[in-house]
């Protein structure tokens, strides 16, 4: 069984391993009894373990791998892969491309990303990002550095990478994990998650750090942070986030990111990460509303403290291990809501939603030429998930942002249940 969805599953009954057992289970005492009882069987409901044995011999191996986490073995270099070439996934890529030649010491100096491959006038986006070295597509008007190479195929673009970014709009990670499976070597390769959004179903709820660990078998941290992708990529000072399951991920990812403008701080929290990056889009849906009726900074300001305390109460409910501060001291809690709720793009097609009435697909598709909108996704599954638990009316913000987006609920109605 995977330790960190011991952390994060969840069953109707409730969180699966308190304390006590959690850490027992990592130290491997009570491992197999445990995981036999509860853990694997969720890990095959959620359809991540075609078996129960499955999940418990990749559970042995990674109890194994983590006792020897943090013993400083050999300095090899890591080679970086990175999957998924959007806003986020090219701004990434431009700062991982220039920091590899910073750190040659530590780092591979090549990056690989993969590419969804589409046709911009009659060209191959690949084609157009390895000769102009910008995506002209997803983030027009920056230069990518030479060594970032765009590859349409996803096992050549993770062929001898040990470090793994994956960096796509969520709803394609699941299908992305699994045409991965295989392609990965079994040890020794880790994993960040630089998505926001969480995976549901029915009664239960994951962030996709862990789905990547349990799918891929690979220790995955997570960054998340105030980081809209055009800013960071200008150059903007700005702040993110990283969650780490092992300290000694964390400082690599750290050096692999930081620069100057760009300010990594890392914490042991990995799905308190995850989670203030996956709901703050939920509340920069409903910030977009009040911005759509025109309410002023008054009500937005509300919106968001709201919102905030949402975030918080559900990541603690359902959750094992988030840290409560994570949400006011870091850049992945309030920092994040603060830039979303004005900057982003959830804010901005739930205005748009309100002045035109048009759905969400098609502004989505207006708006955006390409990018992805979460947030309303993220309202409709966090709503399905708390549905199922029955707990729907502890969180009014979150309901009234889906009965609006899915129910044909006025937008005047966002504050009505507060
Ligand atoms: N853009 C930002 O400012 C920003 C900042 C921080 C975090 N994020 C998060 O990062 C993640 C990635 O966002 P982004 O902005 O890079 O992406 P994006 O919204 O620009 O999404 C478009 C990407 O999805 C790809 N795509 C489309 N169909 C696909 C398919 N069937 N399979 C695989 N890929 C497909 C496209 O090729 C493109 O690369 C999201 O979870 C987002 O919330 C975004
Ligand atoms: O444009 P959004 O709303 O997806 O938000 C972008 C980033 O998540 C902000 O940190």
């Amino acid at each position: 069984m995977q330790a960190s969805l011991a952390r994060s599953l969840q069953t109707s009954r409730g969180p699966l391993l308190t304390h006590r057992t959690r850490t027992a289970t990592l130290s491997g005492h009570c491992y197999h009894s445990r995981a036999r009882q509860t853990l694997a069987p969720t890990l095959v409901t959620m359809g991540y373990r075609s078996s129960a044995r499955e999940a418990i011999s990749d559970a042995y191996h990674t109890v194994r791998r983590r006792r020897h986490a943090d013993t400083p073995r050999h300095h090899a270099k890591e080679k970086i892969a990175i999957i998924g070439s959007g806003n986020w996934g090219s701004a990434i890529a431009m700062l991982v491309g220039q920091n590899v030649l910073t750190h040659p010491d530590s780092f591979d100096d090549h990056v690989p990303m993969y590419v969804h491959e589409e046709e911009i006038n009659g060209r191959k986006l690949t084609e157009i990002i390895n000769e102009e070295h910008e995506n002209v597509k997803y983030l027009p008007g920056i230069k990518l550095p030479d060594n970032v190479q765009a590859i349409p195929d996803l096992a050549e673009a993770v062929d001898g990478a040990t470090a793994l970014i994956f960096v796509l709009p969520h709803q394609f990670i699941p299908s992305i994990c699994r045409d991965l499976r295989g392609k990965i070597p079994k040890h020794g390769v880790k994993a960040i998650s630089l998505i926001k959004g969480v995976d549901v179903k029915g009664t239960n709820i994951a962030i996709f750090a862990d789905v990547i660990e349990s799918l891929l078998n690979v220790s995955c941290s997570a960054l998340s942070g105030a980081n809209i992708a055009d800013e960071v990529a200008k150059g903007a000072f700005s702040e993110t986030t990283v969650g780490y399951r092992r300290k000694v991920d964390g400082v690599m990812w750290q050096k692999l990111f930081q620069n100057e403008n760009f300010h990594v701080q890392i914490i042991d929290d990995v799905a308190g990460v995850s989670l203030c990056g996956a709901l703050k889009n939920v509340v920069a849906v409903a910030a977009g509303f009040s911005d759509g009726l025109g309410w002023g900074n008054n009500s937005k300001a509300a919106i968001m403290r709201i919102g905030l305390l949402e975030m918080k109460k559900f990541s603690m409910e359902f959750f094992q291990g988030v840290r409560p501060e994570t949400f006011v001291q870091e850049s992945a809690g309030v920092a994040d809501l603060i830039t979303t709720c004005f900057g982003g793009r959830n804010r901005k097609c739930a205005e748009a939603y309100v002045k035109t009435g048009k759905p969400f697909d098609v502004l989505e598709k207006q708006l955006l030429n390409g990018q992805k909108l979460q947030g309303v996704e993220t309202a409709r599954e966090v709503h399905n998930f708390l549905q199922a638990r029955g707990r729907v009316d502890e969180y009014p913000l979150f309901r009234t942002v889906y009965e609006i987006a899915y129910k044909s609920l006025e937008p005047s109605k966002i504050t009505a249940k507060l």
